[in-house]
């Protein structure tokens, strides 16, 4: 058994802790707050982001981070990108170690462009990083803590590290996979929220099955088209990390992207849907960094095109939408790759 510190107690974090946890690792939940850490300390719940969930009681968390770090030399990042550089550079500073880092944050960092693993890569002292593995997939936090049946998957270039993150998370409900294509993983789990929004605009709109089959289909093939170029396998965009998360964040009430698409499609403007969400929504600055990515590889995405100008141009949906349908025409197939 291991000892293993979960930086980030917001609903993915703490559901990845309670796994671990259960899995029979020595596990310490760290969280910015000092009223969070009391709360699953003393009350053994985080009622902001598990509502309905009860902690097990081996389950400890600190505020500390001196003390998170001390506990482990197997890290996992569960902050929202906006925070990695800022955790990572506090981190840093009391790091004096080799350790694992796994992370599960769904995003990409605008004008720097740069994946998760490039960013934690880039702030993080070289001699005390062993590995930086990925893990992502279909995986609403809201299900796991329910023991619901999730496969996800494990991504590093050195599969041994992959397969270790396999036998630390495994269990009869958390089936993992692994995979070397770090950057398909990383672009597919990050893409499909850009996808979520606009699924959740077009059920906003009242738009029906029809446009979110489109969307999700459609969806992979700009995600696909963006990916290969940056070079990730295309397979990766069919499994777990690619079409499997994109069903789920399209078609799920649990998704904040796909919940705050909804309330734009409704009509609410970014800024209140925001702050009626008090939970990441990874999505709106990911939009801004896929356009950009976009742009730099000249790649063509008119979904995420068209959402970038939804959320920081005030574009009304439905214009978009009319927009969309009738642009040139395509062919399906020849231009996917
Ligand atoms: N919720 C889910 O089901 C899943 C989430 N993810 C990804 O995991 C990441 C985290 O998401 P959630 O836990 O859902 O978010 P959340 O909104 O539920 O919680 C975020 C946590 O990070 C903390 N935080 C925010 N800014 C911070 C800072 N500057 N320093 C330290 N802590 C800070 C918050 O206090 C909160 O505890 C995201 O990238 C998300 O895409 C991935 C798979 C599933
Ligand atoms: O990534 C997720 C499920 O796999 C969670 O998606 P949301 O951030 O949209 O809730």
């Amino acid at each position: 058994m291991e000892n293993v510190t979960v930086f980030g107690a917001g609903s993915w974090g703490t559901a990845l802790a309670i796994v671990l946890a259960e899995n029979g690792h020595r596990t310490l939940l760290w969280t910015h707050r000092e009223d969070q850490a009391n709360e699953i300390n003393i009350k053994h719940t985080n009622k902001k982001y598990l509502p309905e969930t009860i902690l097990p009681t081996e389950l400890t968390a600190t505020s500390d981070l001196e003390t998170a770090v001390d506990h482990a030399s197997i890290f996992v990042m569960a902050v929202p990108t906006k925070a990695i550089r800022e955790v990572c550079g506090n981190m840093s500073k009391t790091l004096n170690k080799k350790a694992l880092f796994i992370h599960v944050s769904k995003g990409i960092e605008p004008d720097s462009l740069m994946r998760i693993s490039e960013i934690l890569e880039s702030c993080l002292p070289e001699e005390f990083v062993s590995d930086i593995v990925v893990l992502s997939g279909p995986s609403h936090a809201e299900e796991v803590v329910l023991r619901h049946p999730t496969t996800i998957t494990a991504a590093c270039k050195n599969i041994q590290s992959a397969e270790k993150v396999q036998d630390l998370f495994m269990n009869g409900y958390f089936r993992v996979y692994t995979n070397t294509d770090v950057v398909g993983v990383e672009l597919g789990g990050a893409l499909k929220n850009v996808i979520a929004l606009a699924a959740g605009i077009s059920d906003g709109l009242d738009y029906g099955d029809n446009a979110k089959a489109a969307l999700i289909t459609r969806g992979l093939a700009e995600i696909t088209r963006l990916g290969v170029r940056m070079g990730g396998n295309p397979f990766t965009f069919s499994g777990l990390s690619g079409m499997g998360d994109l069903i789920v964040t399209c078609t799920s009430v649990h998704s904040r992207n796909w919940r705050a698409g909804n309330m734009l499609g409704k009509g609410l403007s970014l800024e209140e849907v925001l702050n009626n969400m008090g939970m990441v929504v990874e999505g709106v600055r990911t939009t801004k960094a896929a356009h950009q990515l976009a742009l730099k590889y000249e790649v063509s995405m008119p979904l995420t095109s068209a959402l970038f100008e939804v959320l920081f141009h005030e574009k009304p949906p439905k214009v978009t939408v009319d927009e969309l349908m009738i642009r040139m025409k395509k062919r399906e197939i020849d231009n996917l790759l």
